[in-house]
Parts: C-alpha cells; structure tokens; sequence
C-alpha cells in the first residue's frame, strides 16, 4: 500500500501511505468489534460518553493531526493536551479509551493505534446515538508527543468569530461544508455554562445578550448559568434530543436556540453556511451524508504511516525503547 508520498492533507500524512479500512483485517480481525463492544457498555451505562469520544477524535485530529496526541498525560518530557484551554475541565472519556486499549493489547499486542481506536470509537459513537455509519480508514500510528499550545491555538473556540472559525478548518485542510457539517455533532453532549456565558449578559461589551439568541430561551439559559458562579455547570447542545445524533441541531440554529455562539454564527455570519444549515434542517439524509464524509476527511489529518509514530501499549504515555 505504500504511495509516492510527500507531506500534506488527504490521507497521506507523509509517511507515504494511505489509511485503509482493511488495515487490521489480518493483524487483528476482531479490533473493531472489541471497540465497539466496549463503546456499547460505556453508553448503556451514560449516553453522554457517545459525545465526549466524539469530541476527542475531532480534538486530536486538529493537533498535529489524528496521531493520539490527546491522550497522552504529562510527564518528564510531555506538557498533557488535558491541560489546554479547550480541553481542561472539559475533555473526557479518557477511562473509555484505555479500556478498550488494554482489551486490544491483550487481543494483538501492539498492533492497533490509540489514533485508529479514537476513530473508530467516534464513528460508533455517532452510530449508536442514531447517526450514520462510514467505513473508517486505518492504519494511523501514534505520536511520541503532545502540543499544548497546537491544542490551543488550533482547536476554534465558541467565542471565535466565524472567520477565524473558517481559518481554523482551513488550516486543518477542511472547508465550509465540512465545518458545517462536523458542527452537527453538537446534536449531541453537553456544555459548560462558562462556554456560552457571554452570550447571556454581555455579548458585545454592550451589557446585553446576544440578539440572535431566542429570549425566553436565554432567561431559561440564565437560571443555570449566572453571572458569576456555576461555571461548570452543563447545559444539552441540543435542548431538543440531547442523546439522538439527528438534525435537531439545525433546527435549533434556525430558531436562534443554537447554545454556542460558534453555532449560531454559522447562520447569522455568512451566506453559504447558512444555506447549508438550511439544507441540513431539511433534509437529515443529506445531514448525515454529509457528516460521514467530513468526519473521514478530518479522519485524514496528517496521519503518522508507514514507520512514523510507534503503537503505545498504554495510550497515556510513550513507549520506552
Ligand atoms: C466548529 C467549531 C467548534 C467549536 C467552537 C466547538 C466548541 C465546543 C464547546 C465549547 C463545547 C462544550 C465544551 C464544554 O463546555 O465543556 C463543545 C462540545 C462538543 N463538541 Fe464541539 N466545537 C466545534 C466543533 C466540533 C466538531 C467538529 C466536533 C466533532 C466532529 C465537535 C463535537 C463536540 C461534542 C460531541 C461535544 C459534546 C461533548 C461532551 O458532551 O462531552 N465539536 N464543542
Ligand atoms: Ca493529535
Ligand atoms: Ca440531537
């Protein structure tokens, strides 16, 4: 399988291969039943694990690329991802991961990626909350380090304005359709109150709340998320099907119910996004169709291939050679 490659986007992260489904099918042909096993009990015993694996791919992917940068905890030589802003008090599921690492380990040992689990753990994240199902192309190897500021820098914020939201994706090798569509995920999962606070009292250093969020729905907001205090208290993405990856979110934006300021930007801020969040309020075929291709694309992030990377035997921490 090996290309003539060079650096750069789209399924050739340099190491001069590509990702491929069957990538396991001989290493170790139960890999995605053990995750997806695993993914199942951890949402039988709390939905909102669905969303937090979910987040954790697209987290890893936007610093240096899909390679389980996210995973690892500081130590001697690494400043942990955990402790960005995007991710600190915020970013979970972590336990989910190394127990499906260790159930894999003991199945093939170092064999599967913690990269390649994330992927696969997201993509059966969003199947088992109802969503559609896409075919994830592996053979992603794992990095023997982690960007803190990668993760700060590169990962969009909810009070980013919608352009440097775009530039972020763009950096990343993603386009406007794929922002929109990948904001859906936001159909499912929860929220700090501290995410979205700005919007309830003070959008525009004005003293008031943000025009494009519905009143009643702010006053409701309001009650959980006061001034001051209550930061982490959590709040659905989605009021409407909080555990059902579907449309919904959508329809939301549309009736100024979006919680995040980045997700109601997406409609108030440019043309061609918020036909697309038309579109996708419309229509959920054309929705999921086009979530599953993004979220390969942003699956294709500057993989580590060939001899690049190492496969950990714990996610948390790199190999000692
Ligand atoms: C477009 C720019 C995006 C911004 C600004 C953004 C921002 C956020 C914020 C602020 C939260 C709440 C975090 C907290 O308060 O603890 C959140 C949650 C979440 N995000 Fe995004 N996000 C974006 C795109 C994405 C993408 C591309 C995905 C997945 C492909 C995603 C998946 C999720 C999920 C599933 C949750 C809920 C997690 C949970 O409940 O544990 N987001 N996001
Ligand atoms: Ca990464
Ligand atoms: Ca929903």
């Amino acid at each position: 399988h090996k290309i003539g490659g060079h650096g750069g986007h789209g399924g050739n992260g340099g190491g001069g291969y590509y990702l491929y489904p069957q990538f396991y099918d001989h290493s170790c042909p139960r890999a995605q039943e053990i995750v997806k096993s695993i993914v199942a009990k951890a949402f039988a015993k709390e939905a909102r694990i669905a969303a937090s694996l979910l987040r954790l791919h697209f987290h890893d992917c936007f610093v240096k690329g899909c390679d389980g940068s996210i995973l690892l905890d500081s130590s001697g030589t690494i400043a942990s991802e955990k402790r960005s802003n995007p991710n600190r008090n915020s970013a979970r599921g972590f336990e989910v991961i190394d127990e499906i690492k260790s159930a894999l380990e003991k199945e093939c040992p170092q064999t599967v990626s913690c990269a390649d689990i994330l992927a696969i753990a997201a993509r059966d994240s969003t199947v088992i909350t109802g969503g559609p199902s896409w075919e994830v192309p592996l053979g992603r190897r794992d990095s023997r380090g982690a960007s803190l500021s990668g993760s700060n820098n590169d990962i969009p914020a909810p009070n980013n304005t919608f352009q440097t939201i775009l530039t972020k994706f763009k950096r990343q090798g993603l386009d406007i359709v794929d922002l929109v569509a990948l904001s859906g995920s936001h159909t499912i999962g929860n929220s700090r109150c501290t995410s979205f606070r700005q919007r309830l009292y003070n959008q525009s250093g004005n003293a008031q709340p943000d025009p494009s969020l519905d009143p009643s729905y702010a006053a409701e907001l309001r009650k959980r998320c006061p001034r001051s205090g209550g930061d982490q208290n959590l709040f659905f993405l989605d009021f409407v099907s909080p555990t059902k990856f579907d449309n919904y979110y959508f329809k939301n934006i549309l009736a100024a119910k979006g919680l995040l300021n980045s997700d109601e930007v997406l409609l108030t801020k440019n043309l061609q996004s918020a036909e697309l969040v038309r579109a996708y309020a419309e229509n959920s075929e054309l929705f999921f169709e086009q979530f599953a291709k993004s979220m390969v694309k942003m699956g294709n992030i500057s993989p580590l291939t060939g001899s690049r990377g190492e496969i950990r035997k714990n996610c948390r921490k790199v190999n000692r050679d």
